[in-house]
This record gives C-alpha cells, sequence and structure tokens, in this order.
C-alpha cells in the first residue's frame, strides 16, 4: 500500500473525508502530542498526509501506533515512527474513521474488521476523535449503516454467537464472508466478525444493546463506540466542516485552505 494520494480531482465524497480529516488534525494533533494513535478506513490515509505536512522537524520526536495491517502500512509508507500500543498503553490523541455516528457521538465501526483494535486505541487515548464524510452524520445508529453491529467473535464459537443474537433481537445477523476468498472474513486478530442488524428501538440507545451483546460468550468486540469520543468532523458538500462535540455543542466550520 502507498501513501500517495493521487493528483487526479477527487469525487464530493472523497473532498469530504479530506476536509474531515486534515481539520481534525488542525485542531487536535498538537506539537506536543507525542504518542498518536491511527485508525482505519478510507478517511485515514488525508489524516496520516496532514500530519506528514506538519513537518519532520514535528514529527521525528513522535511515535504512532496502527490500529490494524493498513494503518500500520500507511505509518511505514510515510516514514513515520511505528509503535504499538504494548509499548504505548497511553496515547496522547487518536484519530480514526466511523461507519455511523449518532447525536451523542455513539458510533459503529467494524466495517473494515478492526474494531477489537480501535477500540483499544480509542480507550488508550487521551483524545479520541472521529473523522467521516456526511454520510455518517446521523441521528440514529442503523439509518444509514444497515449492514448490523459488527461483532467480532472467537471463530469456534460463531455458530452460538450467531443463534444468540438472533435469539436477543437480531434474526437477520450473519456471518460476514470474504468478496475475494471463498469463506468468512478473517480480522488481524485472527476471527471472525459477525454483522448483526438490530431494530431503530434497540439502536436509538446503543449502550444497553452493546453490553448485552458483550455479555455473549465467545464475542471479542462489539462495534459499538458508546461515550467515547471528544468530538466528531464531517466533511461537507460545500467544503464546511461539522463539528459534533461530547457535550452536543455543534459547530460550522470552514475547512483548511490548503
Ligand atoms: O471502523 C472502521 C474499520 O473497522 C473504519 O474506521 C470505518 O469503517 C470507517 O471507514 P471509512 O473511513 O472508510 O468510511
Amino acid at each position: 500500500m502507498t501513501l500517495t494520494i493521487s493528483k487526479v480531482p477527487l469525487s464530493a465524497i472523497e473532498e469530504a473525508k479530506k476536509l474531515a480529516a486534515w481539520t481534525a488534525v488542525d485542531k487536535h494533533v498538537l506539537p506536543e502530542h507525542k504518542v498518536i494513535g491511527i485508525g482505519s478506513g478510507s478517511t485515514v490515509p488525508y489524516v496520516v498526509e496532514r500530519i506528514v505536512a506538519q513537518g519532520p522537524e514535528v514529527n521525528k520526536d513522535r511515535v504512532f501506533i496502527p490500529t490494524g495491517f493498513q494503518s500500520k502500512e500507511l505509518i511505514v509508507d510515510a516514514h513515520l515512527s511505528l509503535g504499538d500500543v504494548e509499548q504505548y498503553p497511553i496515547i496522547d490523541v487518536t484519530i480514526d474513521g466511523a461507519d455511523e455516528v449518532d447525536t451523542e457521538l455513539n458510533c459503529i465501526k467494524g466495517g473494515g474488521a478492526c474494531h477489537l483494535r480501535e477500540k483499544v486505541l480509542a480507550e488508550a487515548a487521551d483524545t479520541w476523535i472521529i473523522v467521516a464524510d456526511y454520510r455518517k452524520n446521523s441521528q440514529v445508529l442503523g439509518t444509514t449503516y444497515t449492514q448490523g453491529v459488527p461483532v467480532e467473535v472467537a471463530p469456534f464459537a460463531y455458530a452460538k454467537v450467531l443463534q444468540n443474537l438472533h435469539h436477543i433481537g437480531s434474526p437477520n445477523a450473519k456471518l460476514r464472508l470474504a468478496k475475494m476468498k471463498a469463506g468468512p472474513v478473517v480480522s488481524d486478530n485472527g476471527n471472525f466478525v459477525i454483522d448483526a442488524p438490530f431494530d431503530a428501538e434497540k439502536m436509538k440507545d446503543p449502550y444497553p444493546l452493546l453490553a448485552q451483546i458483550k455479555m455473549l460468550t465467545g464475542v471479542v468486540e462489539v462495534g459499538l463506540f458508546c461515550h467515547m469520543a471528544k468530538a466528531a468532523y464531517f466533511g461537507n458538500q460545500d467544503g464546511s466542516v461539522t463539528v459534533k462535540w461530547h457535550d452536543g455543542k455543534v459547530d460550522q466550520i470552514a475547512g483548511p485552505q490548503s
């Protein structure tokens, strides 16, 4: 994988991702931050791009902690110093993408099957920031990301967890299958992923649902991130950025020019 982001004009959605990522880096990745968590997904390359643009002087004393294979490659390709959460269990700031974010900054994550490490890095961070395009900005989780809550499971337990998810209100929960390989998606941790859709009533208040799923034996981690983010940055089609804060405040700001 290469960090190079093509010079051809970006689509509106790519522009929105870039706006969110660049703005969040400008506001939250400060010169005094030395340990920085890098999330996963298609918005995160713009995070790394903006951090690199802060220059070698500030980056030479920093260490970057990845949430999975993809972000590890991004860090290495950008010639930034790679670390691990085992060495650095306290992180200054982690910036990550999300599949959907509600009004209280609860998120669905795990569309890329990285949510176990993503949650560890979110918890390890003094500040956890979400970056996304406008499509991810929702009132209630499950409105636009309808594939379901990603649930990472120990492979041998998947059939039992699937049955239990059917019983607790997700009759359409399914094992996630790979696109270019016969069989299941295998996470960076060697586990399987189940996608479990729940109705809006359950998704309106995701914390009890998170606790209920997490209690199922065989579940490793649940892609519901509740009450964790300090702020979520959404790039909009008109070049502005919507910032939703943990205290409910919402700002509409202009994106960076360059
Ligand atoms: O949770 C994730 C991976 O497990 C990603 O952060 C999420 O899928 C968002 O990705 P993108 O920036 O491509 O929309």
